[in-house]
């Protein structure tokens, strides 16, 4: 079992920390901390903030995802997904979403935006090299297995 810190910043508490909506959830849902309700326009995107920054281990990393019930119903995504949160970290965490739309959207303060899912991350050591041990697939690749 990991420990992962939530630092809940100043003018936040009437949110929540990140949390799972169900007891199996892969995901800690993300709330909107903005001051006033904010609206991305169809095509335009924004960084939201969350009200909170975070440690883990070096071992672990946090990516942000899309919330698939706005992608679905608005065309709101994140633009970056997953976005990549450093274990080395320490500012606000941010969410930067998209308005894949065709309507304008909405985002109130504590409006439930994106999720974070914890990963792990090897340890590598990247070693450069001359040669590369030969495969069946080879350069293959971008679809030569056809579709
Ligand atoms: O959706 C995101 C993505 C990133 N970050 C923060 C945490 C992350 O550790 C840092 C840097 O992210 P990333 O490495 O993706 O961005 P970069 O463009 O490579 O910036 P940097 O040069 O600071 O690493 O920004 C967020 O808050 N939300
Ligand atoms: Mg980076």
């Amino acid at each position: 079992m990991f420990q992962v810190s939530f630092k809940r910043l100043p003018g936040n508490e009437d949110l929540k920390l990140p949390r799972k909506m169900s007891e199996l959830a892969a995901g800690f849902d993300l709330q909107a901390a903005v001051t006033e309700s904010v609206t991305l326009q169809p095509g335009e995107r924004q960084l939201i903030p969350t009200g909170f920054s975070m440690a883990m281990p070096g071992e672990l990393e946090a990516q942000i995802r899309p919330r698939s019930g706005l992608a679905f119903k608005h065309g709101i995504t994140c633009l970056n997904s997953p976005g990549t949160i450093d274990a080395d970290y320490r500012g606000e965490v941010k969410v930067l979403l998209i308005n894949h739309g065709q309507e304008p959207f909405v985002i109130e303060r504590g409006e439930r935006i994106a999720q974070m899912v914890i990963q792990l991350v090897p340890a590598v050591e990247i070693i450069e090299v001359d040669e590369l041990p030969d495969t069946v697939r080879g350069a293959g690749g971008f679809g030569h297995t056809g579709v």
